[in-house]
């Protein structure tokens, strides 16, 4: 088969995997809070009418992504039916160090990992004599150490098999070959070059790697090039005073190592007592009493964010829903979200764009106002686009 004609050179390839059903896991060392906190995320997601937002098993959960211009579709068209965007989280048991080279249950957690999209990171940040931290002292910076090194470890070790097997097959090549020897040379050298990386100390979603590069990169399932967000895990006392003295030298941890990361401090004792009152009048009052709201809607919206997601809305008076899918998407992907029948026969798309719909106030009066925008199918979908697919075998979708 003649190589693929590139389509388009200014079109990013995005590491990790094109799907809309992308998992966040929750990593960190033993007992620093990870499943307080998943509990408490997956109990405190409100319920969607007619759509089970549910602990899928004791350690997946699928939490509700929380989106201002999905509140104000609902209140607008009073659906019968509200989905709005979720997000997976799973609960990953502690990884401890030596996890690379099979302490603990080490291969097991690390494989667990390589089955997520991207990663929330716990870091403990809260002194208590009773929770054992494994390592002895507090100490936020080491455990950063700790897990990164481990994640790094077994992204060598996994690019080392794959170079120790194909190693003598490409010095056997030489300076010749078919087209598909010199494919199999250029996959090898870009292994080796992430391998270097990684080695180097460095994670390899911090790499600047050509499109090229990302695509093998993407066939590796490797650890470090899932994107990061961190949250400091601090006492319920810290977190109502917002003030913690971990917090800096955890920032500054972050700035040296993997700049641009995320780092969201909340505190799972606060959030899990919040999230065992069922009533919202009633949480939302405790929490202005206590003087914290909680911080679940910012940390699934920065984990949703960093998974490069974003979402579109069908709206009508049966269903307003939220759909997911990644951010540079033509009209054609985000259809087949909903069914590969509208996407194989897209004709075109109506499109309201949220801020015209809501100064019009209605439909009818962005129509009048002529904010009705038709677009083709190969059109880029943009975040907060509410469409109406218009397709060839009458199965438009609203
Ligand atoms: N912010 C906090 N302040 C005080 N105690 C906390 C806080 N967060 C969690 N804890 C306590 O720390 C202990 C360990 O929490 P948890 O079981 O959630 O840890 P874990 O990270 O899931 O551990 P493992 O890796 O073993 O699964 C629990 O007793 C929990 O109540
Ligand atoms: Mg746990």
């Amino acid at each position: 088969m003649p190589p693929k004609k590139q389509q388009s050179g200014d079109e990013k390839v995005l590491l990790g995997r094109p799907s809309n059903n992308l998992k966040i896991g929750v990593v960190g060392l033993p007992n620093v809070g990870k499943s307080t906190f998943f509990n408490a995320i997956t109990s405190s997601s409100v319920p969607a009418e007619n759509y089970p937002f549910c602990t899928i098993d004791p350690t997946e959960s699928r939490v509700a992504v929380p989106d201002e211009r999905f509140d104000w579709l609902c209140e607008q068209y009073k659906p019968a039916s509200r989905v709005p965007a979720h997000l997976t989280i799973i609960d990953i048991a502690g990884l401890v160090k030596g996890a690379s080279a099979g302490a603990g249950l080490g291969n097991a957690f690390l494989s667990n990992i390589s089955a997520v999209d991207g990663i929330f990171h716990v870091v403990r940040a809260f002194n208590d004599p009773d929770v054992v931290h494994v390592e002895g002292e507090v100490e936020p910076t080491r455990d950063l150490e700790t897990i990164h090194n481990e994640l790094r470890l077994k992204d060598t070790a996994m690019l080392n098999k794959y170079i120790e097997a194909n190693q003598r097959n490409i010095e056997r090549m030489g300076g010749g070959g078919s087209v598909d020897d010199k494919k199999k040379k250029d996959e090898f050298n870009v292994i080796v070059k992430v391998r270097d990386w990684v080695a180097s100390g460095k994670d390899v979603r911090k790499g600047e790697w050509s499109n090229k590069e990302v695509e093998i990169i993407n066939g590796q399932y490797l650890l470090t090039a899932k994107p990061v967000t961190y949250l400091a895990n601090v006492s319920e006392r810290d977190y109502l005073r917002k003030k913690n003295k971990f917090l800096p030298v955890i920032k500054k941890w972050i700035d040296e190592n993997n700049p641009g990361d995320k780092l969201i401090p909340f505190s799972a004792a606060y959030e899990s007592e919040l999230a065992a009152i069922e009533d919202p009048v009633e949480k939302n009052k405790v929490a202005e009493e206590k003087g914290g709201p909680s911080v679940f809607p910012k940390i699934i919206v920065t984990g949703y964010d960093q998974l490069n997601l974003m979402h579109f809305f069908t709206a009508g008076a049966k269903e307003v829903r939220a759909w997911t899918c990644r951010r540079g998407a033509k009209m054609t992907d985000a259809a087949r979200n909903i069914h590969n029948d509208i996407a194989n026969s897209l004709i075109q798309v109506d499109v309201m764009k949220f801020d015209d719909l809501k100064a019009a106030g209605s439909e009818n009066a962005l129509k009048a106002a002529g904010k009705l925008h038709i677009r083709g199918k190969d059109a880029i979908i943009e975040d907060g686009d509410i469409v109406y697919f218009r397709s060839g075998e009458g199965r438009a979708k609203k």
